[in-house]
Parts: structure tokens; C-alpha cells; sequence
């Protein structure tokens, strides 16, 4: 029986302990896959959302937001710090991405972890993300974010002793999957730093786009509504109110 087959024939509470405990990391439960998707699928992916419409720099759901995004699913209020609306089933375009999060066992077609949500954010030269830990209340166990575009650093910190840190490259077309300790005991964040060393390796850094994938586990259809931005991508499976 090969490695893999001796992981599949095996039963886990989680799918994120199985296949992806084969792969290094330097924190329980947290996993980097390098090409992820293609260059062709990065170029398909980037070209379709590129024809729908961004919110953020002065336009609503999040206005105030310095750097650009688009909410599928579900619509996440960076103000309230809670989800605002349900936006329906996520667009095709992001079909071949879940479908392959649960060929590679990376998720279970469970609940708590089959993805309801898609955040997808851009980060222009001199944007980046303060460290945070994504609400344990709100998103499920597993979070899945794909980057597409151009390289970035990724610095995880222990909640309890900031000393506890590990930076990780994120190339274009890679997948990284948050679980257990890092999803939970961690925050995460992004420098807007122009230029980034790794491994004394200059990092330039210019447009990139990441795809995080949540699962939302607890919404109250009965929070107040809040303007909400559309897609403009002809897509059947996108249904906006
Ligand atoms: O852009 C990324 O890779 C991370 C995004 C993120 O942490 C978030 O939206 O919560
Ligand atoms: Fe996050």
C-alpha cells in the first residue's frame, strides 16, 4: 500500500489531518500547496473576476476599505465585524476550485467545512492586511486562500507569545490552508511593505489577488442589511437580490 493509499484507507476527524499531513509545516495545522491551479486557470480566474464590479476605496458594502474586494456567498462588514447578508450560491467561476479543495481531501463535503463564502481581496504595492485571527464564531474549522498573481509574505503570530512567529512565502497559484492551531491560536498578517526579503531573496511587491474560502457556521438571517455590491459576469449561478 502506497502513502497515500495508507492515508485514504485511514479515518480522520478532520480531512486536513489526512492527506495534508504528508506536507512540511512549521505550524499544527497549517499547510502551503505550490501550484495549486495552473497558469492558464490563474489567467481564466483573474479575467473573470476582473469582469465583476470591486467594493472598497469609497464603494459600498465597504466603502471605507483602502484596499479592493468582491464577497460571494455571504457578505462579511469589515465595520460591524459580522456578516451582513446572505448573497447566494458562489459564482461558477469559482466551481473548479471547491471541486478540487475536496478531490484533494483538503476539506470534507461536510457542514463545517464545505465552503459558503469567497472573499476575494487585492492588494495594489503598499497594501497588506493587519494582523487578525479570522472569527472563530463566525467561520468554520477550515480556511482555504489561494493567491494568484504576484508573490507576498505571510507572518503568523502566536496570540500568546509574539515570539512565536513564522513568515511564509505565498507565490502565485499557491493554496494555503489554515486548521487547528494556526486557524485558532494564531493571527495572520500581510506588510504593505514595497519590498520583501526572503531567504535574502527581493521580493517586488505589486498587484496581487488572493481567494479565501470560509465556511460560515453561525448567521442570523435577521441582521440589518446593508448595500451590497453585484457581479456584473454573466454567470447563471449567481443569484443577487
Ligand atoms: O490575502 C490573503 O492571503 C489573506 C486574507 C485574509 O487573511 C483574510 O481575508 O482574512
Ligand atoms: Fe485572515
Amino acid at each position: 500500500m502506497t502513502t497515500s493509499e495508507q492515508l485514504n484507507s485511514q479515518s480522520f476527524p478532520t480531512t486536513s489531518q489526512s492527506y495534508l499531513s504528508s506536507l512540511n509545516s512549521p505550524i499544527d495545522g497549517l499547510f502551503l500547496i505550490d501550484d495549486f491551479i495552473s497558469e492558464q486557470e490563474e489567467f481564466e480566474l483573474i479575467n473573470s473576476i476582473d469582469l465583476c464590479e470591486w467594493s472598497g476605496n469609497g464603494i459600498p458594502p465597504n466603502p471605507e476599505m483602502r484596499r479592493r474586494t468582491q464577497h460571494y456567498g455571504y457578505e462579511f462588514s469589515y465595520r460591524y465585524r459580522k456578516v451582513v447578508q446572505n448573497l447566494g450560491v458562489l459564482p461558477n467561476f469559482l466551481d473548479f476550485l471547491i471541486k478540487r479543495f475536496i478531490e484533494k481531501k483538503f476539506i470534507q463535503s461536510t457542514e463545517q467545512e464545505y465552503p459558503n463564502m469567497c472573499i476575494i481581496n487585492e492588494y495594489q504595492a503598499g497594501q497588506g492586511i493587519m494582523p487578525h485571527t479570522d472569527s472563530p464564531e463566525i467561520f468554520g474549522p477550515v480556511i482555504l486562500s489561494l493567491s494568484i498573481l504576484t508573490s507576498c509574505l505571510i507572518t503568523f503570530t502566536h496570540i500568546q507569545d509574539s515570539s512565536n512567529q513564522s513568515i511564509i512565502l505565498l507565490k502565485p497559484r499557491s493554496l494555503l490552508v489554515m486548521t487547528k492551531s494556526s486557524r485558532f491560536d494564531y493571527k495572520h498578517s500581510i506588510s504593505k511593505d514595497a519590498i520583501e526579503y526572503y531567504n535574502g531573496e527581493e521580493i517586488k511587491r505589486d498587484r496581487r489577488v488572493s481567494l479565501t474560502f470560509r465556511t460560515i457556521v453561525n448567521f442570523n438571517e435577521n441582521n440589518e442589511n446593508m448595500e451590497k455590491g453585484g457581479c456584473k459576469f454573466n454567470n447563471n449561478s449567481v443569484h443577487y437580490k
